[in-house]
Formats: C-alpha cells, sequence, structure tokens
C-alpha cells in the first residue's frame, strides 16, 4: 500500500498529493484501521517529502539538460572570505560553510564533472610475459548483457570474440572488438574451454570482470603517399601520420569509419597517428582523379638495346602484354589504398617464393641475375623462354629456350600464358609462367627479371613473389665503377658504356618513386662483388626469415 501511494504521489501530483493521502490515512488512524499509524507515521516523515520536493524540481529538468556554469562551486564559497569582511559576507561564508551546504556543493562539482561513474579495481601488479600483446580489460557488471558474442577455434581450441553488439557494455568500453583473443575471464584460462562453460565463468562472475585478451592486430602496406598537412578534411592535422607508398602500418584503432589511428613500423614512435580509412582515402582518390591533370606516361622505357642474357628481352615496346596499371583509374592503387599484410614464414616443405629483379634499363638487372646463377647454379635458376625462331646448331629444346611455332606461341598468348614477351628480328620471345613453375618444382629458386608492369599478374598465393629493386647509385659512383662496361647496342654492336649516367640515375629514381609499394627490398648496385652478395643474402633471408606478405596469400583459398 505505502509503494502504491507513494507511486501515485511520484506519478500524479508528488508532494500535494501525498498530503491529501497523509489526510486520508489519518482518517483511517482515527478509525483505528490496523496498520494505519505506522502507515501515516511513514507518509509524515519529513525526508519523505523532502525527497519528493527534491523529485519535483528535477521533474521540470526533465527534459532541458542544464549545464552547469561552473565545475568547482565549492571552491567559490571559500573565496566569499575577503580580508577584512563585511557583516554580510561574514554570514554568508558561515551559511555556506555549513556542513549541509557543503555537502551540497560538493554533490553539485560531482555532477558537473560527471565524476559518479563506477571506480574500476586497480589492475593486477603482476603482469603476464608479453604484456605489450595483452590487455587487460576490467569491465563493470550490470544488469545488462555483455553485448558480445564468442567463437572456438576448432584447431586450436582458441575463444576469440566473434560478435561486439553495437551499443551494448562491450561495445561502450571500446576495449573489446571481434577476433580479440581471450586468454583468461576473471583469473580462469579460456583456452580449450567450450563457449558454454566461459559464458558460465561470466554469468557466475560478481561486481567486475576482468579479462585478458590479446587484441587482433591489423597491419596494412600503404599503395598511396599521404599528407596531413595537405588534407582540408582532417579533424586534427596536428594529430595526423603522414606516410608514403610501400610503408608499413600497424592500425590500432578502426572503430571510426573515417579516421583510422596506426602506428608505423619499425615503431619508433609509441603514440598513434590519425590517418584516413580505407573508404575515405578511395573517395579522396576518386575526386583527385578527375581534377588532376593527365600524368606523363613514364611506364615505357625509352627504346634501345638492352643487353640482357635475352636479347629480345624489352627491345621492342610493339607488343606489350598489358599496358601501364598506374595510367587507368581502374589501378588496383586507386581501388585499394592499403593492402592487408600479415608475417609469413615459407613452412620448408613449400615451394620457394618466385624473385623478382627490376631496375631502371642498364641498372645492371641482368649482369647480377646471371652472376648469382653461376655463383650457384644448382640453387639459384631462371625460367626458360619460348621462342619462335628456329633452332641453331648446339642448342637445345627447353635448354636454351623452348622451341615452338608461332600458332603455338599466340595460342599461348591468348590464354594469358605468358608473364612477358616481345618481338626481336620478326621472332617471338616470351617468358612463360610454365616455365617459372617449373624451376619452383625442382626445388630451386626462380629468379626473375621482368618490366614493372609485369609484377602485378604474379602478385598470386601460389608464387608469393618477393621482389628486389635494384637502384642505380649516383652519377659519379655509376662512372667510377662502370669504366670497364661494356653494352650492345641495336645493331648487336658492343661498345663501351659510355651512356649519360645522370640520365640512368634519373630513370632508376623515377622508376623507384613509382612503383616503390611493389617492392620488398631495395639493392644499391654499386660495386658489383659487394652488390652480388648483398642479393645473395637478400635472397636467403626472403626464403627462410618471417616476411610480411598480403593477407590474401596466406589464406587457404585465393
Ligand atoms: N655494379 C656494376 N659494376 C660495373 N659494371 C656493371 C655493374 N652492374 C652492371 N654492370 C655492367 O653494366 C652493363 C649493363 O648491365 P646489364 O646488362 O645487367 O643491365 P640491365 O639492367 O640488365 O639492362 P638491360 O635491360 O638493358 O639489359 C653490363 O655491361 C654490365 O656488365
Amino acid at each position: 500500500f505505502l509503494y502504491a501511494c507513494v507511486c501515485v504521489c511520484v506519478s500524479a501530483g508528488i508532494s500535494e498529493m501525498l498530503s491529501s493521502v497523509v489526510e486520508d490515512v489519518s482518517l483511517g488512524v482515527n478509525r483505528n484501521i490496523f496498520g494505519a499509524e505506522v502507515l501515516h507515521e511513514l507518509l509524515s516523515a519529513p525526508w519523505l517529502h523532502a525527497l519528493l520536493k527534491i523529485y519535483e524540481c528535477l521533474l521540470q529538468f526533465e527534459r532541458s539538460t542544464p549545464t552547469p556554469l561552473l565545475p568547482y562551486a565549492s571552491g567559490l564559497s571559500h573565496e566569499v572570505y575577503v580580508h577584512r569582511p563585511s557583516a554580510e559576507a561574514r554570514e554568508l561564508y558561515s551559511l555556506l560553510s555549513s556542513p549541509h551546504m557543503q555537502a551540497l556543493l560538493s554533490s553539485h562539482d560531482s555532477v558537473a564533472q560527471s565524476d559518479y561513474g563506477p571506480v574500476l579495481p586497480p589492475l593486477p601488479d603482476e603482469m603476464p610475459d608479453g604484456e605489450e600483446a595483452m590487455r587487460i580489460v576490467c569491465l563493470v557488471k550490470n544488469n545488462q548483457p555483455l553485448g558480445a558474442t564468442i567463437r572456438r577455434d576448432e584447431e586450436t581450441g582458441e575463444i576469440y570474440i566473434a560478435r561486439v553488439i553495437h551499443g551494448g557494455l562491450a561495445d561502450r568500453s571500446g576495449l573489446l572488438h571481434p577476433g580479440d583473443l581471450l586468454v583468461e575471464v576473471n583469473g580462469n584460462p579460456v583456452v580449450g574451454m567450450e563457449p558454454g562453460q566461459v559464458i558460465q565463468i561470466l554469468i557466475n562472475s560478481q561486481g567486475t570482470i576482468l579479462f585478458k585478451v590479446i587484441p587482433d592486430q591489423v597491419y596494412m602496406r600503404a599503395l598511396v603517399d599521404y599528407s596531413p598537412l595537405q588534407d582540408s578534411s582532417i579533424p586534427c592535422p596536428d594529430a595526423g601520420m603522414a606516410f608514403s607508398r610501400g610503408d608499413l602500418l600497424e592500425v590500432v584503432d578502426q572503430s571510426d569509419g573515417r579516421w583510422w589511428q596506426a602506428r608505423k613500423l619499425p615503431c619508433a614512435a609509441s603514440c598513434a597517428g590519425l590517418i584516413p580509412s580505407a573508404s575515405m582515402l578511395k573517395s579522396k582518390q576518386r575526386e583527385q582523379w578527375w581534377c588532376q591533370p593527365l600524368e606523363v606516361h613514364t611506364c615505357i622505357r625509352p627504346s634501345g638495346f638492352r643487353q640482357s642474357f635475352r636479347l629480345w628481352r624489352r627491345t621492342s615496346v610493339r607488343r606489350r602484354r598489358q599496358s601501364c596499371t598506374s595510367c587507368s583509374p581502374n589501378s588496383s592503387a586507386l581501388s585499394t589504398p592499403y593492402e592487408e599484410v600479415a608475417l609469413y614464414q615459407r613452412p620448408p616443405q613449400e615451394n620457394h617464393r618466385l624473385i623478382i629483379i627490376i631496375g631502371a634499363t642498364r641498372v645492371g638487372v641482368n649482369e647480377l641475375r646471371k652472376r648469382l646463377i653461376k655463383l650457384n647454379p644448382s640453387t639459384f635458376q631462371g625460367p626458360v623462354p619460348h621462342t619462335t625462331r628456329p633452332i641453331r646448331a648446339g642448342e637445345q629444346t627447353g635448354r636454351e629456350y623452348h622451341f615452338v611455332t608461332k600458332e603455338l606461341f599466340e595460342y599461348m598468348v591468348c590464354n594469358h600464358r605468358f608473364v612477358d614477351y616481345g618481338e626481336q628480328k620478326g621472332h617471338l620471345y616470351g617468358t612463360s609462367i610454365d616455365a617459372i613453375d617449373e624451376v619452383l618444382k625442382r626445388g630451386r629458386m626462380c629468379i626473375l627479371d621482368v618490366e614493372p608492369h609485369s609484377i602485378q599478374p604474379l602478385r598470386t598465393r601460389k608464387l608469393k613473389p618477393y621482389v628486389i629493386f635494384i637502384k642505380a647509385p649516383g652519377p659519379d659512383r655509376l662512372r667510377h665503377t662502370r669504366r670497364d662496361a661494356r653494352v650492345l647496342t641495336n645493331y648487336s654492336v658492343n661498345r663501351a658504356f659510355t651512356d649519360d649516367f645522370v640520365e640512368l640515375e634519373e630513370a632508376s629514381r623515377l622508376m623507384e618513386a613509382k612503383y616503390k609499394q611493389l617492392f620488398d627490398r631495395t639493392l644499391v648496385n654499386d660495386d658489383l662483388q659487394h652488390a652480388c652478395m648483398q642479393l645473395c643474402s637478400i635472397i636467403q633471408e626472403a626464403q627462410d626469415e618471417p616476411q610480411w606478405i598480403p593477407v590474401s596469400w596466406s589464406r587457404t583459398e585465393e
């Protein structure tokens, strides 16, 4: 009955209603109704009337949301007492100093500073090993559900956060994310448990729930350049982080659809910076594509004879397998500004990764490749090219070339069997995917020398190419190191290497600037002997040590 009375008061007319209820109850007291006296006493209690008055006041503010003028009102009460206070000031001071007023001002300050949330218990003193990778999340249990689902990896028995329900307790904490690995719940290791058992621990928990999780880390390779200082849309340029193509980024927060937080790897700065999300960058790229002047086509080399081991290579620009990928709006760089990557260690039983070496004309790609194969022919090998030219005395099909008819060659072109092909003196020459596979299947490392535009089609899960850019040193070093070098001209004339070394360095710089997002390593071809040794050790590292590769290459299906 008391509850009903209070409810009536609260909902209908507050303290006035209470007074009339008190009157009604007093009639019941006069008539000696059982329990009426106790009820009358309760309803007449001054605290109940005070409470309802407060409630009445609060109701007035239900719709308006008043903001505090000052968050520290209690401090003000002390300022009233000046050096020689007047009688009024002294009186006001003594009023404000009373315990009730002080309590009221302190409550005001707590509300004004929103300082009424639950205080979380301190983190445990003993942090586990690998604490950097581990996140400790403490949630205060209330009557709301946790708002997250879990899943068990059947192979490893590991428990992962599967979904975080928008607006739920876990979501609002901002500390649990899909893909996070759950290690412990309230001190109980959960690896190997059934999801039902983990849920039971959660149900049985009282007060706070302590999770230990290993966050799902996301790494991206930037395929575009970005500078926050030139971006008018960034909310805070000082918090932005510049990056350029090829940089490795650890994305630590993707909760905002427009602005992510990331660190550049290797992590020098511990503080993350703001970078545009993939969708944000895509829309920026689309805007820029339409308003930028047409870029000069730099992908076709100036025609000239390249002193390649296969004389046909790169001598003809009349027939190219495909056009430059960076010159169309549908290029991969335009559609994906970031490429998600993961560390990959080649299992010993798997084929070697394809090694691609590229560089500007005459930088020494072919020289290095030849020397590498000569150094260790049982380990390194080049794919045997196809040609339509007639076989010569001393040649053997499948050794120097695969000698094929023009019809078969063209059939292979139509079926996209060539990585690279061209024409020389009326004969066709090409490197096929099958020739690469053949080398890899024999357990050898396939060393391929192609044009940059041929890299993209080779970027497959099966081949997992590792791209080494051979860079030119400065013109002075080129002049010094190449003084005894000889090159072949278009007419197979052997002449001294007297090219413009400034031009060669410039071509190398342009190629690097344009394609650096595709390079795994850069090697400066200065001293030949030293460069060859370096190349050898880079290739060993690529095969035997963990390397960043696109995540799509590490998944089971392509
Ligand atoms: N580090 C070096 N020191 C001295 N000479 C070098 C060095 N690297 C390459 N050369 C010489 O430079 C000339 C051009 O090298 P190479 O044929 O390998 O160039 P390339 O990059 O394959 O060019 P192309 O595509 O035209 O064949 C060759 O005579 C080669 O021996």
